[in-house]
This record gives structure tokens, sequence and C-alpha cells, in this order.
């Protein structure tokens, strides 16, 4: 057995009977284990699984058989803070080493808004984290195993976990059948551009940017495999990998957009906005890049969404450093002005008062953020739930990190629905928007290798 050296720990736990739950974290690196296996193995829990990678590889987690989650359909952060705290407080966790690294983490988040929702997000609450039964950090390779003590024996639980380990690492994986894709069709093409249109004239001194997303429809011959899609994933590099399990919905997304993250004191944001399509022709793409570190359109747009952003925080903060001039951050299929914004909290500044604070920024709700956000529950097509919403890892601690769930999709049975938006500025075209919302369908469309327009014709009949 491979954890022989855990025996010892083990055997050293007395049971808190105050405490509902008894977490053990093991070290696991001598088991070869990676996503792949470990939801092919756990194919059964299939409903009950997240699989969370942040862009810069801080985070790489796993879980599987959501067991409690802390939830609430008001966005409270102090209830919220109460939420976590209290659900921490039934866990014993046990260490079974010395020099572990990670935390027990939570994984979910929250809506975009409270828009009242339409049936395809009903499997998701308002604020939602999920505690697994099993939490692989596969970046520090260390497992977590939460267990009720209620007829919890624990002679012989470390010859489970490590027969379970070793069945991971010997799962085989097959090749995945990828989803055969039927029809493929954008939810009120023409409408959207009458939408963008309509804001444009209604932006002014004050109202000065709005957002506004719309949706791809993809309908499948047969339920898209979710194996598959773990493996399709892999695929991009430079964003977050997000897949979130719920029930029957699936919400998966590929963004390059970090809300923010806490590591001590030290609070890490960035703004994310001005974008650009990137191509395979390397002349092109520098002809594109200049235009847009100096296109006045995108760099307006960016400025109004790092000051709102610098803001917002400045009441958590002591101090913040961000540079004047915005970077070039290079994605798979697109640019965008890109400003990093480093901040020291202050004592007392906690991760949910921030995330209400911050959420939505002018990148995906628009400015002002309250007028915006009204105007988009009002004149937006659709619910948007997770997409452009707040999703990661919290701790114990405020230790944390989110991302927001653009570049991203639902599937729920025979069906997958893609989000895309852009921002809308006085002077914004609806063409060109239209084809930006385009640009951003591309990662979801490249997990679902569903690029090309070889098909077929839509639902209603329509050429796609
Ligand atoms: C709203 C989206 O992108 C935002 C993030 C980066 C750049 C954006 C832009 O240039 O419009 C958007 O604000 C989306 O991908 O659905």
């Amino acid at each position: 057995m491979k954890l022989q050296s855990s025996r010892t720990f083990m055997e050293n736990i007395s049971l808190d009977s105050d405490r509902q739950y008894l977490t053990l974290h093991i070290p696991v690196s001598e088991y070869n284990i990676d996503e792949e296996k470990i939801f092919t193995y756990f194919n059964e829990s299939k409903g009950s699984r997240y699989w969370f990678k942040s862009k810069d590889g801080t985070y790489n987690v796993v879980g599987i058989n959501y067991i409690e989650s802390m939830w609430r359909n008001k966005f409270q952060p102090e209830l919220v803070t109460a939420s976590k705290n209290a659900l921490y407080a039934k866990l014993q966790q046990e260490a079974l080493g010395d020099d572990l690294k990670s935390k027990l983490s939570l994984f979910g988040g929250t809506l975009f808004d409270d828009k009242d929702t339409t049936d395809e997000w009903n499997d998701f609450k308002m604020v939602e984290f999920q505690l697994p039964e099993w939490q692989f950090d596969l970046k520090n390779q260390e497992v977590f195993l939460t267990r009720s003590k209620e007829g919890l024996n624990t002679d012989g639980l470390l010859e489970e976990i490590d027969q379970i380990l070793t069945e991971i690492e010997e799962t085989e994986i097959t090749e995945k059948e990828k989803p055969v894709v039927k029809s493929k069709r954008d939810i009120f093409p023409k409408e959207w551009k009458g939408l963008v249109e309509e804001a444009v004239n209604n932006l002014n001194d004050e109202f000065k940017k709005v957002v506004l997303a719309r949706q791809k429809l993809i309908t499948f011959e047969s339920k898209a495999k979710r194996l598959y899609l773990i493996r399709r994933l892999k695929d991009e590099a430079d964003t977050y990998t997000i897949y979130y399990e719920k029930n029957k919905s699936t919400f998966v997304s590929k963004t390059p957009e970090k809300l923010f993250s806490i590591d001590g004191e030290v609070l890490n944001t960035n703004a994310v906005a001005g974008s650009i399509q990137r191509v395979d022709d390397q002349e092109q793409n520098k002809v594109q890049t200049d235009f847009l570190l100096n296109d006045e359109k995108n760099l307006f747009e960016h400025r109004v969404v790092r000051e709102s952003i610098v803001n917002d925080i400045s009441p958590f903060s002591e101090g913040m450093n961000y540079k004047k001039n915005p970077l070039l951050m290079k994605n798979k299929y697109i640019y965008h002005l890109y400003t990093p914004i480093q901040a020291m909290l202050k004592a007392g500044a906690d991760e949910f008062n921030i995330l209400k604070e911050i959420h939505p920024t002018p990148a995906v709700g628009g400015l002002p953020k309250a007028l915006a956000k009204e105007y988009i529950k009002e004149h937006e097509y659709g619910t948007r739930g997770l997409y452009a919403a707040p999703l990661g890892i919290i701790h114990e601690d405020k230790e944390c990190e989110f991302a927001v769930g653009l570049r991203s999709m639902l599937i729920s049975a025979r069906s997958a629905t893609l989000f895309a938006g852009c921002g809308i500025v006085k002077g914004s075209d609806p063409e060109a928007e239209f084809l930006e919302t385009e640009v951003k369908f591309t990662p979801m469309l490249n997990v679902l290798e569903a690029t090309t327009n070889e098909l077929h014709t839509s639902t209603d009949g329509t050429n796609v």
C-alpha cells in the first residue's frame, strides 16, 4: 500500500463528536492520476463533478460527489460568510502528512444577476459553493476525502482509499466519441443588432457603456459525451478551465478573465476590455494589435473598466499598483487590452464584500454599473445565469480565486447554448460587434469541434 506513511497519522486521530464530517488530507504524489482518469473512473457521479484550473496554474482542482453545498437565494455577503463558516465548522480536518500544501476548498459562485431564471438555469442557485466527497488537488498532488461520521469505521479506511486511488491510476483512457452536431443557429441575430443600435442611441455622457450578450444554440444527434469535453478542454492554454456539472446541466468556460484572487493580504485583479481577432497570419496580427493598442474606442472601453475596478476595490485597500497603459493579452482566437492591478488589503476586508462590490465589472456589465445591470436585465434576450458570472475557489480563510464565466456554454441533454457579448459604447457598429461576438464563440465551438459551417440547416430551416 502506497499510503503506508500516513498510517501513523491515521492512528492518532480521535473523532470529535461535535463535527459531522471527517476530512482526511492525503499526499498522493505516488499515484499517477490526472483529470481524465478521475472523470473516467467516476463516470457514475455525473451531475456532481467539477474541474477548476486557473490560468496561471495556482489551482488545478477536481471535485467529485457533492456532499454538502453552501447556498443562498440572495447574495448578502455577511450571510454568505456565515454559511461558509457554518459549513467549515462541521468538518474535522486531519492531515495525513507533515508538509502538505493545499487547503480544503469550496467551488462555486453566484449567478450573474437575480433575473428570473428560465428553466435552463434551474439547476443552479443564486449563490452556491460545493463541498465534494473527493477533492483532488492536481497541482500539489494531494487529496481531501470527506466522509460523514455517521456509521464511519476508520479501520480499513486507508486501505479503501489506496484501492480507489490505485483503480483511478489504472483506469484506461479510451478514445472518446465526438458529439455529432445536428444544428447550429444564432438566437435572434437581427434583433440583437437592433438592440445594439438602440443601446448606442441610449448612451450619453452619463450612461457610458453597456455590454450586450447573445446566444448560439447547438443541438446534437445524441447526448454530448462529457469525457470528450474534458479532453477537448485541455486544448487552449492561457485561459481558465471551468467545468461544472450540476444535476442535468453542465456549465463550461474557457475564460481569459480573472475577476480577482486573494493570497494573504494581497488582492490581484485585472481590467480586460477592448478586443480584436487573432488570425493565423503573423503580419496581419501585427496590423491587428497595432490597431488595438492605439484605437480610441477600444482604449476608452478599457479605461472605463480599469477606473471602475480601481474605484470598487479602493475602500478595501491600503495601496494599489497598476500601469497607466494597457498590455496585450494573447488568447488563441482573440487579443484583449489588459491591465493587471494589485492591491494591499486593509485588515478585515473579506472576499464576499469585495465580490459584491466588484461584480459585474464594466467588462461584462457597463457603466454606471447599476444602470447598465438594469439595462441588461430588461433588454437582453434570455438569462445570463452563469455566463459572465463569478466562479471559483474559496477557502476557510479569505484566500480565493474568482474568474468571470466568459467564452462559455451551458449543456443540457442534447443541446448547448453558447454565450458571447461585447462592450457597446457611443459609436459602436452593430455589424462589427456581431462579428466580435462571433469570434468570442470560437473557444466553445472549438471544444465541440463545431467551428466549421459544413452542416446542416438549423431547426428553423435557415442556413447557418
Ligand atoms: C463580454 C465578453 O467579453 C468581455 C471581456 C473582454 C473583452 C470585451 C470586449 O472587448 O468587449 C468584453 O468586455 C464575452 O466574451 O462574452
